[in-house]
Formats: C-alpha cells, sequence, structure tokens
C-alpha cells in the first residue's frame, strides 16, 4: 500500500461499493460507488425522485442495499458500521413530537442516543437559535423545524452528519440561517456534512465537493476546485478598440469570438486564460475597460450532466 492510499483511506468516511435498492417495480438507488472525504461538505444533487433519501437511508442503516456493501470510517462490516453510526448525526425530515418543546423533544432524542451530557442541550438550542422559545414544536415555523432538525443530529458529537433537504421550503432569510451554522461547525468543529438539496445555487455556495444522482445512478462527483476549473463557459471583453483586439485574440489561436457592439466581444468556451488574455491585450495597448470571465452555475452544470 503507497503513502496516498493510506492517506486516503484514513480520510475517507465513507465509501459505498455498487450499491443499489431495488423495490419492486423500480430502482431507487443503483450502482452507487460514493466517497465521502473528512472536511467534506459533500452536495448531493438530484431531481426529485432520484434516490437521495433512499441512499441516506442505506448510509444510516435505516433500509437494507438490495445489493453492494457500504464502508464506513474505514471499516466495512455491517457491525462495525453500527458502531460508527453513532458518530453520524442526521435528519431526514422532521420527527418531533407535536407537544413536546425543542428542549424536551431534544431530551427525548439524547435519552435515545445514550447521551447523557446535560449542558449539551442549552448550547445546541443556542447553536440553532431556539434558547428563548417555550412553544410546542406544533406551533413551530418550518425554519424553526429545520433549525431544530439540525440540533438534533448535532446531538452526541457526531463527526458527519447527514441532511436531507435542510433548506426545502424555507424563506430567504431562514436559508441564510442554516447556511451560516453548517459553515461555523464546518469551520469551527471540522465537522464532514453531506447534504441533499435541489436549490442548486444554495448548495454551490456551502459544499466542497459535489455529487450528482440521477434516476438512481451517481453519474457524477465532482470537487468545488474541479467544478470551478471546468466551468468558465465565456469571456466578456469591453475594449476600446476591438478591431485590434479581434486581431490580437485571432493571432492566440482564440475561436468563438462574437462581436456583440462597438465595444463589447464575447468568447465562447475560451481555450485561453483570462489574465493571460489581459496581460496580452494590455501589452498591446489595448484600454482594457472589462474582463468578464462568465461561470457556470451549478445548474448548469447539473443539465448538461443529466442532459436536461
Ligand atoms: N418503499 C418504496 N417502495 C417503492 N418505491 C420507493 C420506495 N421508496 C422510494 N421509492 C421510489 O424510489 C425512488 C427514489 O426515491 P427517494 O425518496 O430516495 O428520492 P429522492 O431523491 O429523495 O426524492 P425527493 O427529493 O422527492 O425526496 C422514487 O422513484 C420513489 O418513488
Amino acid at each position: 500500500m503507497n503513502d496516498k492510499v493510506k492517506y486516503e483511506d484514513k480520510n475517507l468516511l465513507i465509501k459505498t461499493n455498487s450499491v443499489s435498492k431495488k423495490h419492486s417495480n423500480s430502482t431507487a438507488v443503483d450502482s452507487v460507488d460514493m466517497s465521502v472525504y473528512k472536511g467534506d461538505i459533500y452536495g448531493l444533487v438530484g431531481k426529485n425522485g432520484a434516490g437521495k433519501t433512499t441512499l441516506f437511508k442505506i448510509l444510516l442503516g435505516l433500509t437494507n442495499a438490495t445489493s453492494g456493501n457500504v464502508s464506513l470510517f474505514g471499516n466495512s462490516s455491517e457491525k462495525n458500521n453500527t458502531i460508527s453510526r453513532k458518530k453520524i448525526g442526521s435528519f431526514i425530515g422532521p420527527v418531533f413530537f407535536p407537544y413536546l418543546t425543542a428542549k424536551e423533544n431534544l431530551k427525548y432524542y439524547s435519552k435515545i442516543k445514550g447521551v447523557s451530557n446535560s449542558k449539551e442541550i442549552p448550547k445546541l438550542l443556542e447553536l440553532v437559535g431556539l434558547k428563548d422559545v417555550k412553544k410546542p414544536f406544533s406551533a413551530f415555523s418550518l425554519g424553526m423545524k429545520q433549525r431544530l432538525g439540525l440540533a438534533n443530529a448535532l446531538i452526541g458529537n457526531p463527526e458527519l452528519i447527514i441532511l436531507d433537504e435542510p433548506v426545502n421550503g424555507l424563506d430567504p432569510e431562514g436559508i441564510v440561517e442554516i447556511r451560516k451554522i453548517i459553515k461555523k461547525l464546518h469551520e469551527e468543529n471540522g465537522i464532514t456534512f453531506i447534504i441533499s438539496s435541489h436549490i442548486l445555487n444554495e448548495l454551490e455556495m456551502v459544499a466542497t465537493t459535489f455529487g450528482f444522482l440521477n434516476e438512481g445512478k451517481l453519474v457524477k462527483e465532482i470537487n468545488q476546485n474541479e467544478f470551478k476549473h471546468e466551468d468558465i463557459t465565456s469571456i466578456v471583453l469591453e475594449v476600446d478598440d476591438v478591431t485590434k483586439t479581434i486581431n490580437i485574440l485571432e493571432s492566440l489561436g482564440v475561436e468563438n469570438i462574437t462581436l456583440k457592439n462597438e465595444e463589447e466581444i464575447i468568447i465562447n468556451s475560451p481555450t485561453v486564460k483570462s489574465n493571460d488574455l489581459a496581460k496580452k491585450l494590455v501589452e498591446n495597448n489595448i484600454n482594457l475597460f472589462k474582463l468578464n470571465p462568465k461561470i457556470h452555475t451549478l445548474e448548469d452544470y447539473f443539465f448538461d450532466i443529466i442532459g436536461g
């Protein structure tokens, strides 16, 4: 075993090997090979019915895979996975007692998880902004319910947290609150996250790695750096001399040049780096008023990949 493999193994918190879940008439999860590393915020992207929740349930041991196997924290036996799951917190939909308060609900789940640290619950309630809320869960707004779900996932100080659609149905303010809490936990406590969402611009803001699930298949896994690298779709230039600029671009072998108006040029699918381009234009005494690389959004990328 070389050093790289050892390093990767140590940091590989979740690895699924050709995991599938078949129902009588359909396949919810289809031969998924997924890798989640320590420190990731892994964004699982997929349309409704893509298989996200089923995959999470398999990871959490809430349902069995029909075939394939799951390795958690470097172990793959079911016995070891049961132990490893104690290091995983999760939130898959609200599962709280409607007549209990936030504190009472968390106390109940602490007991179920065998956590006896009495100082933990007030801290968690403070973190998610529910410390002073005395009303029962049934009177909570959707945002409060989601935040309580996050607090519940944090009971027992997990190393990894799985969140299924944590911002679904929230207003923009609620979305920002959840994002801030996730980022704080990731940065300050080093917690690894797997988050599913179909709100792609939100996921794009937090995730460090993306997995694209389509009709049960994990069609691509890509980290944020690779994604950023792959995703410049065009460069918009605003210059004082478009004719001279086009000549320079052509001399550099740049293709797909479109003249938008008397000052603006668009380069589609550029093969040239924007800083090299800027340098070259300035060297040739072009006054560069704007150089704007247009970036693929996660949504564009997703639809490119799934062909939708
Ligand atoms: N118990 C079940 N019996 C039969 N089919 C099921 C069952 N559970 C899920 N499915 C099907 O498996 C597919 C994947 O469902 P799943 O809930 O995992 O998707 P999802 O990506 O989480 O979607 P959503 O975002 O809508 O929750 C869907 O077609 C669903 O109808």
